[in-house]
Order: C-alpha cells, then structure tokens, then sequence
C-alpha cells in the first residue's frame, strides 16, 4: 500500500502506552464519545467510517453526501461494560442467550487493539482505507470462555464508498482442544420510516422465532415488511440480502461470506421503552440485519482459523416499493 509513513495520533503518543500505528494514511486514531478511542476511515469523496477500539465496534458509515448510512441511538451509553446501542457490534462467542455466556458474547465490550502486522489479506488495491484490529482472551475472559484465540478484525472502506468488516478467527489453544462458538455482524441499518421498509431475500426461508421460544417456522409470501415486533433468525439464507428503503430511495445489499444465517430484529415500541440506552421512537427509524453463524456453531481445532466477511454497499434507487426486480439488486 503506497503513502506517507504511518501517522501517529496525537491522542495516543500522548498516552502512557506504547503509541498506535495505523498503516494506511487514510486512517487516523481520534478520541470519541467519552474519551474512547476511535479511528477514521476517510474514503473517496465524503465517504467515512467510524471505529471504537471499544467493542472493535463501526459506529458509523456515511456515503458520498455524508450522510449516516448506521443507525445510533441517540442514548447511546459509551461506557464499558455496556455494549454500545447501534452500528455494528460484533456479537462473539455467542450469539444472543445460545449458550451459557452474557447475551451476545464478550466481545462486543471488550477493547481492541490495532493490529500493525496481520497476516496478510488478499486485498482490492483501490482500497487505501482501512484498520486492522485485534482481540485477544485476557486472563478473566480465559475464566469464562476457556479459550485462547486471536481475533482479527479488518475494517475497509472501498472506492465506491462499499464498508467491508472481515473476521478472522483462529484456534491457539496449546492444550489441543478444539472450540465452538456463534457469532454476529449485529448491523443496525438506519432507515426513514421502518413501515417504509423492505427486505428482500429472505422469502420462503425458515427461521427460528425468538419471540415464540425459537421455534422453527417458514417465512411465506413476498418481501418481508414491518408492523410489530421481529426477532427472527433466518436459516441458510442466501449471500446477498437488500434492504429496500422506499422513502429515501436507497437500497442496501448486504453480502456474506461464511456466515449461513441472517437475523432481523426491530424492538418496536414496547421493547424500545424497556430499553435504557435507546429512545422511545427510535425503532421507527432503524433496522438490524445481522449475518450470523447461529443455527451450527462454528468449531475450530488448535491453529485453524475461519473467516466470515461482510460487505455493505447503498445504492439509490428509484425503486418504489413493489417494483423493485430482485435480480438487478442481488445479482448485482
Ligand atoms: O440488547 P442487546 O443485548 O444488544 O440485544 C439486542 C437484540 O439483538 C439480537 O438482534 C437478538 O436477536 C435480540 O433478541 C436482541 O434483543
């Protein structure tokens, strides 16, 4: 990657540790919301993208026009150890109550680091903005998860604006013991009005409820729209997903790699009161698409990784609700 020598924040030179490196100059390691760390991605045009080294979480993704293409909630709570309400939380070693851990794993509130030596990626050249992080069990997190792993996370921003997260997640334990666990890109897409919305790809595949004890149902009929609470995870769902957002005139494709499943959760308004971090409207105005590996469990034996990828391009589009041929969106 040609540029200038990697620039070092000033907020992190400041610090009693080591300063932090960032290999692309298009990146730049800023203090945020109380403090936390977090870093830039500048990308062609107005195009930028946010990171906390908290939770390892994208806070924000904005197009062209610099506009919010995230949702986050304005309650928001940027202490630890709350997770933070909104972007793209990693849910890891668990997804939601699918095992014996805090909902959605640890991960999520753990801090990163960055991550200025990965093992090399095969990498698009026009990409120049990205960050690499990294997690590591600390000796708490080896009392509750067994485990010792390295988790490593790549943030990019591409030419045309698209934000790719890839995970790699590899087995070091000494020990010889393999380990399982699910997982989540738990994205909160932001929309005009969530009754304005349509998912398209989801169609005819079964999921599991988790509103009616996760039992087993098949989605039927068109594209899925939204008049109450959902909490669904669909099964074996196909790599690409598009979020039709009538009244902004904007479609999102979400594609994954290597994660099977896809969860949809909007709150709505009752579950949106209940929650402290989140306002009492807000679910009008956001949607999770979340790909997911959570129906299988994902195991790996000592010195293998995985890698589960996730990319998200807007696009707009003047596609009125109905109209929308879902083959120009998802073979696109
Ligand atoms: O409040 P959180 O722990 O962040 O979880 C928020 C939501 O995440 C997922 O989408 C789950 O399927 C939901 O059951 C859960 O309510």
């Amino acid at each position: 990657m040609a540029g200038p020598a990697p620039a070092v924040a000033a907020s992190a030179a400041a610090s009693q540790s080591p300063p932090m490196q960032l290999p692309s100059p298009f990146a730049e390691l800023v203090k945020g919301s109380s403090g936390l760390e977090k870093i830039v991605l500048r990308g062609a045009r107005n195009c930028c993208a946010e990171i906390y080294l908290y939770g390892g979480q994208v806070t924000s993704w904005k197009n062209d026009n610099g506009e919010e293409l995230l949702f986050l909630s304005s309650k928001a709570i940027f202490k630890p150890p709350k997770a933070i309400r909104g972007g793209i939380p990693i849910c890891f070693p668990q997804f939601g109550t699918h095992g014996n851990l805090e909902q959605h794993g640890f991960a999520r509130n753990r801090f990163w680091t960055i991550d200025n030596n990965p093992p090399p990626l095969p990498v698009n050249p026009a990409i120049k903005a990205y960050v690499d992080l990294i997690l590591k069990p600390s000796e708490e997190d080896l009392k509750i998860w067994p485990h010792s792993f390295e988790f490593r996370l790549r943030v990019s921003l591409g030419p045309s604006g698209d934000l790719s997260l890839t995970s790699r997640i590899r087995n070091t334990n000494t020990d010889g013991r393999p380990f399982s666990y699910t997982f989540a890109y738990h994205t909160y897409f932001s929309v005009s009005d969530i009754s304005e919305v349509r998912v398209e790809g989801l169609e005819t595949m079964d999921y599991l409820d988790n509103l009616k004890a996760k039992e087993r149902f098949t989605e039927q009929g068109d594209a899925i729209v939204f008049e109450s609470e959902v909490d669904k995870v669909y099964l074996a769902a196909p790599s690409k997903i598009a979020i039709i957002d009538h009244e902004k005139k904007r479609t999102f494709v979400v594609t994954k790699e290597g994660l099977p499943d896809a969860v949809v959760w909007n709150p709505w308004d009752k579950k949106a009161k209940a929650m402290q971090d989140f306002g009492d409207a807000e679910y009008k105005s956001m949607l999770c698409v979340e790909p997911a590996a959570v129906e299988r469990p994902i195991t790996l034996k000592p010195g293998e990784e995985w890698k589960g990828r996730l990319v998200l391009s807007a696009v707009p589009s003047s596609y009125c609700s109905g109209q929308l041929d879902p083959s120009e969106v998802l073979q696109g």
